[in-house]
């Protein structure tokens, strides 16, 4: 399993922290920068991380900015993206669960960075439900 990280210079902490805990899960992480805390722009990293997914370069995606929106926003233009900005443990089951998530934001200035790592491991461990969540993500896919 091979999960892509970006972030600009606001989610570039919480990037290094969540792609250390990826490692020591055992996942294969690709960063796809920033590489440093010099101001730069969410967009970019958001469509880099959207388009390793979409083309299947990475099985999954973390993007991280200072609120996570922007990067969010940037990532869910790439077609296939379902891109989840996640707040709570709870947002990032029901992510995964119903919406099937395939890349989560995280905010940087938002978050502090345990909660950060638990809501990334409650959407890893969590599964897709299908059903009726599939008859919407398959109308979220065709847009
Ligand atoms: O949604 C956008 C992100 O939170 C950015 O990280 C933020 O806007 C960057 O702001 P600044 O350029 O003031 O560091």
């Amino acid at each position: 399993m091979v999960i892509a990280v970006a972030s600009d210079h606001g989610g570039f902490k919480l990037k290094l922290a969540v792609k250390e805990h990826l490692i020591e899960r055992g996942y294969k992480v690709v960063d796809l920068g920033t590489d440093t805390e010099d101001s730069v722009d969410y967009p970019v990293y958001g469509q880099a991380c959207g388009e390793a997914v979409a083309a299947g370069k990475a099985d999954l995606g973390v993007v991280c900015c200072g609120t996570g929106i922007g990067i969010s926003i940037a990532a869910n233009k790439v077609k296939g993206v379902r891109c989840a900005l996640c707040t709570s443990v709870e947002m990032a089951e029901l992510a995964k669960q119903h919406n099937n998530a395939n890349v989560l934001a995280l905010g940087g200035r938002i978050l502090e960075t345990e909660e950060a790592i638990r809501i990334t491991d409650a959407w890893l461990d969590s599964e897709f439900q299908g059903g009726r969540h599939k008859r919407r993500t398959d109308m979220l896919d065709a847009m």
